[in-house]
């Protein structure tokens, strides 16, 4: 099976991507990846959503709710970055805006005149600073191995040592499954009401249903109307699942529901 993620080779998503597929190939957007998967070119995409220190990843989120494509696998995934230069002499680091914002306390006490560059993907950065000497990079330690010029300067430079991301793997929509424990829905209500976000977690909640995660996202019609991405822990096959987006799909009669899928959550260590 051949998965499309963010590349270049020696990203975060490269690595998630090796644990569900045999070939992997790069692009260097989320948007991309989604699409990709969307049009039938690849079997799977892998793209980041969430990190336990930054939040989500936006551009991910609003890709899932532009584009037709089934949720099938969750993975999370340890995320211990490195600082990689040529020498430490370096004037700037470059990397992608998640792994900057994940050691912004690091940086700022250690190198606090350094100027910051967010790059497509931390081997993006790491690709700069393989080429120039004033760049240093900050992405997977193993980015230095194997015949780079690049020295490992400081290694598990985020700001909590416990920083985790979370992937979610795309297929095209003929192969979402109703089986597994937890669930993605979007939901834009296309309406706006005084308790209207009550009643949207309300059956849930009466189900016993507990939700992982609610986000907004502007929905891009207009000012202050937004898409509402939710996780469930439960699965579609469940019959109060389904009673529950029954009484979703009322809220939203004027507007939509996607159900990008169920899945289990699985570990990917480093
Ligand atoms: O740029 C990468 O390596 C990615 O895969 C995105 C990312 C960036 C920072 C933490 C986790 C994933």
């Amino acid at each position: 099976m051949k998965a499309l993620t963010l590349g270049p080779t020696g990203t975060y998503s490269h690595r998630a991507a090796t644990a569900v597929a045999d070939e992997v190939a790069f692009t260097e957007s989320v948007t991309a990846i989604v699409e990709a998967v969307a049009g039938g070119e690849y079997d799977r995409g892998v793209v980041p959503v969430e990190n336990s220190i930054e939040g989500s990843v936006t551009e991910s989120l609003d890709a899932f709710a532009e584009h037709d494509v089934a949720v099938v696998r969750e993975l999370i995934t340890p995320i211990r970055h490195a600082l990689l230069a040529q020498s430490p002499d370096f004037e700037l680091i470059a990397s992608h805006a998640q792994a900057l914002a994940q050691c912004r306390d690091y940086l700022d006490a250690e190198y606090p005149d350094a100027d910051l560059e967010a790059v497509a993907s931390t081997a993006r950065g790491v690709g700069r600073a393989r080429e120039d000497p004033s760049v240093a990079a900050i992405g997977h330690p193993e980015n230095a191995t194997n015949g780079t010029d690049l020295a490992v300067l400081a290694k598990d430079i985020q700001d909590q040592s416990s920083n985790a991301t979370r992937f979610l793997v795309v297929a095209p929509e003929s192969e979402r499954s109703e089986g597994g424990g937890k669930t993605s829905l979007i939901v834009y209500p296309n309406v706006d009401y005084p308790g209207l976000l009550l009643e949207m977690l309300e059956p849930f909640a009466e189900r016993n249903i507990n939700m992982t995660r609610v986000e907004s996202r502007p929905s891009g019609e207009r000012l202050g109307d937004y898409v509402f991405h939710i996780d469930i822990a439960a699965g579609l096959y469940e019959d109060r699942t389904q009673d529950a987006l029954d009484e979703i799909e009322t809220i939203a009669e004027d507007g939509w529901v996607r159900r990008l899928g169920s899945y289990d959550t699985e570990h990917v260590v480093e």
